[in-house]
């Protein structure tokens, strides 16, 4: 298929620079901004990560400084110090652990006895939080500044207060969000932990998380350099959606062409724009002094397909489902033809090609009447050729007799075409109201070496006469047919011999040639 599309697109540039401009656009668009929100989502994943794990990091210094209150005395004897001593040896977290009093002084340590009050504004901390938990970074002698110091108060007024140096936080947080991140964890205002300086790189977004219960803080960071780190390592796989997206744009263009180009496509388009034209072709009345008739037949010359057959357009529309579509625009077009030659078209009829299946419907009476409205030139003039192309069932045969009925009452003539060939039997010709029938050109082709062929004319041209209706000979080329369907009482002849299907000016210029106007 494609090879055929290729053959029918000249090669362009300019096309294949502008898919070429476009999908690089378009890749690069894709990478870039998909790169920045993965980043973002993986920001927010980490900091998410770092708040589980300070959250459960806490819980566990809390639950620590529990199990020194559970079994304290408000004595600092050297059991107990011994007792603080080895909880500070096994504690993960904690290096120093004191006890203190109701009036928050701390009175041992693992040190051994000790005076030394706890700040006011701690206090105040501990007695405001729902838990009588809190935490503080101040200076301590022994671990330095800024060292972390938990405070937990048990019922029985008796507290525990534990020191930790900040690195315990770090060596938390740093697996998580190192190296590609930076943070800074804060505790009020104070700093307990960050990597922050000595990176020399912008910021483009941050994730902060509050635990509010510690007054603790942790911004994460996401550095620019990390986005063109990244960036840079996505380059091959920029280059791969480039052409990908080049070839995928490349060939949705020849499918385009291919569909534009498809039969399909340009009949729909055809009938939408009107481009479908519109011949006729005289029906000569072998009764002297009758005028002529006429039978509009469409013509369609494609760009891409050349002069396409009517019975291709007629199949095609009518599988696309524009039949009626297809139907109003031609006898729209005789409409226009009458409007234009008024003069020359005074006594001639024109009947129109019908699908029977647009006859059947209830909608096909309406919009006749509103085309003759449109186009009152018509009013007498209109006739429709219907072809059996298959049998009637037994609840379209009532439905078809009365729309037969509504169509005959608004004064358009009915005929049956290619009589003979169809599923039109003569018993079908008693029950329609038809006045004319056209008998199919295989017959007229047959008629001169074919004795049965003439027999069965010479019968219809019987019952044709019996039920009034007009007999039209189609296909006449010779003088030998003509001769013949005189002989067996054609009133009406269409064929080469006279005349093929022309354009609208040209059928005017034979007509005043034949003195027909
Ligand atoms: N060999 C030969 N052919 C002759 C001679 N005289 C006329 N013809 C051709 O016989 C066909 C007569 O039209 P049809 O039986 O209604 O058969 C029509 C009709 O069934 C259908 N058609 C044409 N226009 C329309 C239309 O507007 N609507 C619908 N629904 N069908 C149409 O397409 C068919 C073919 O149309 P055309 O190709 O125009 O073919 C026309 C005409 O050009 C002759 O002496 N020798």
């Amino acid at each position: 298929m494609f090879g055929s599309v290729t053959a029918l697109v000249p090669y362009k540039k300019k096309m294949l620079f502008y898919y070429g401009f476009l999908s690089l656009l378009i890749s690069v668009f894709l990478f870039t901004v998909s790169l920045y929100f993965f980043l973002l989502n993986d920001l927010d994943n980490k900091a998410k990560a770092a708040e589980n794990i300070l959250i459960s990091q806490m819980e566990g210094i809390f639950s620590e400084l529990k199990r020194v209150v559970d079994n304290a005395q408000l004595s600092c004897e050297e059991d107990d110090v011994k007792r603080l001593k080895r909880l500070a040896f096994y504690s993960d977290t904690f290096k120093e652990f004191g006890l203190f009093d109701r009036d928050f002084r701390v009175f041992c340590s693992n040190y051994g006895a000790v005076d030394i009050p706890i700040f006011s504004s701690i206090v105040n901390r501990i007695e405001r939080a729902a838990e009588r938990k809190t935490v503080s970074l101040v200076h301590s002698k022994s671990l330095g500044n800024p060292t972390l110091f938990a405070f937990y108060q048990g019922e029985n007024g008796i507290g525990a207060n534990g020191l930790a140096p900040p690195v315990r936080f770090s060596t938390l947080i740093d697996p998580i969000i190192l190296p590609n991140y930076f943070y800074e964890l804060t505790i009020g205002k104070r700093i307990l932990s960050s990597n922050r300086n000595g990176i020399d790189s912008d910021i483009w977004n941050k994730e902060v998380v509050s635990l509010d219960d510690w007054s603790m803080r942790l911004d994460v960071y996401l550095p620019s350099n990390l986005y063109w780190q990244r960036l840079h390592s996505l380059i091959p796989f920029i280059f791969i959606g480039w052409l990908f997206l080049f070839f995928a744009f490349y060939n949705a263009h020849l499918i385009g062409i291919y569909f534009r180009r498809s039969l399909r496509h340009c009949v729909r388009r055809a009938i939408k724009n009107a481009e479908i034209e519109v011949y006729f072709q005289p029906v000569v009345s072998l009764n002297p002094g009758e005028p002529l008739e006429l039978e509009a037949l469409l013509r369609w010359k494609s760009l891409n397909h050349g002069q396409v057959s009517p019975l291709v357009v007629v199949k095609v529309a009518s599988q696309l489902g524009l039949m009626d579509e297809l139907t109003w625009l031609v006898i729209r077009k005789v409409g226009a033809f009458y409007r234009e030659y008024p003069d020359q078209l005074i006594d001639i009829k024109t009947s129109v090609n019908v699908d029977r299946f647009s006859l059947l419907k209830e909608s096909f009476a309406p919009k006749l009447v509103s085309i003759l409205e449109e186009y009152p030139e018509l009013i007498g003039r209109l006739g429709l050729e219907v072809t059996e192309t298959s049998a009637l069932n037994h609840e379209e045969l009532p439905v078809m007799v009365s729309r037969f009925e509504q169509i005959t009452a608004l004064g358009i003539g009915l005929s049956v075409d290619d009589f003979g060939t169809g599923y039109s039997g003569l018993d079908f010709l008693r029950r329609f109201p038809y006045d004319t029938l056209k008998l199919d050109q295989v017959f007229i082709a047959n008629l001169k070496d074919d004795q049965f062929t003439r027999q069965v004319l010479t019968s219809i041209s019987i019952l044709a006469k019996e039920l009034g209706m007009k007999l039209v000979a189609e296909g006449v080329e010779r003088e030998d047919q003509l001769n013949d369907v005189r002989l067996l009482g054609v009133d009406r002849v269409q064929g080469y011999y006279f005349c093929k299907p022309l354009p609208k000016d040209q059928i005017i210029t034979w007509m005043t040639f034949n003195n027909a106007v």
